[in-house]
């Protein structure tokens, strides 16, 4: 992680980024001038108090918001001022989503909901990318069912997949093993770390599990719409230690079952 005046490749690039919500009196800053360098192929993790503005800057940094000032470029993209069709054009073919609440379309089947990103691109339907990427994230026997006639574990294991049909050079998770135990968070966690270091995309996770922060090769540590600290080689320990500094909630704080490094 760097500050914007370096200039190594950068994956993501915020440079002075606020978003404030509402008007006037009742105007929320959700972000206040956020300015970061993700470096291409690497794992981060974004942490913070509730209401820290981690879920505003995944939305700005994945075009799915728009900021209220300052510029967004996703590699050498600008994203500031693109029009919504290009913006939908850019997140469908470079950009992967996982949200806790893993977003299959229930009445599609697995092979069905990891083909739909291809569909919607206008793309042909890949047989092969799509066995190899249930095979990939362990579900290979799968493809067959519907949402509903797979575990929590299985289920983010097919979202993980669907994300990464289209080869994106980004993969944004907003709280991915929110709804998992801990196997299952652990095999998830397992996957985005092999996007990193197997397939050299990025990845940009929202936590407030240290445990799943310990996965990525930097912590970035939010508070009031601003990043506070960096955190890099992060363990569990260290980040529970640093997030209950902020008064955040430390989720699974007392073990430290991160990675050591
Ligand atoms: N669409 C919206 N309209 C108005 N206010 C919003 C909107 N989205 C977010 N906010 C406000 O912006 C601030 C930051 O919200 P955000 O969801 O980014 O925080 P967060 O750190 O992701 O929180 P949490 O950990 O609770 O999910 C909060 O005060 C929130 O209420």
């Amino acid at each position: 992680m760097t500050t914007s005046t370096d200039a190594p490749a950068a994956a993501v690039r915020l440079s002075e980024v606020a978003r404030t919500y509402g008007r006037g009196p009742a105007a929320v800053q959700a972000l206040r001038t956020v300015s970061v360098d993700i470096p291409d192929g690497s794992f981060t993790a974004v942490m913070g108090p509730s209401g820290s503005g981690k879920s505003t800057l995944l939305q700005c940094a994945a075009g799915l918001d728009t900021p209220t000032s300052g510029s967004v470029r996703l590699g050498d993209t600008e994203l500031t001022g693109m029009d919504e069709n290009a913006l939908t054009r850019l997140r469908r073919g470079r950009v992967g989503f996982v949200f806790q609440a893993y977003n299959l379309v229930p009445s599609l089947t697995v092979r069905q909901n990891v083909g739909l990103p291809l569909r919607l691109a206008g793309r042909r339907e890949d047989r092969a990318r799509i066995d190899s990427l249930l095979e990939k994230v362990g579900i290979a026997g799968k493809g067959w069912l519907r949402p509903a006639q797979l575990s929590g574990g299985e289920a983010q294991r097919a979202a993980v997949a669907r994300a990464l049909i289209t080869a994106p050079d980004v993969v944004f998770a907003d709280e991915p093993t929110g709804a998992l135990d801990t196997v299952s968070a652990a095999g998830v966690l397992e996957l985005l770390r092999r996007c990193v270091d197997d397939a050299h995309q990025t990845v940009v996770m929202v936590t407030h599990d240290p445990v799943a922060a310990s996965y990525a090769d930097a912590v970035l540590l939010l508070a009031d719409g601003m990043i506070v600290d960096e955190l890099v080689a992060p363990t569990a320990a260290r980040v529970a230690e640093r997030l209950s500094a902020l008064g955040g909630r430390p989720g699974t704080a007392g073990r430290d079952g991160g990675r050591s490094r």
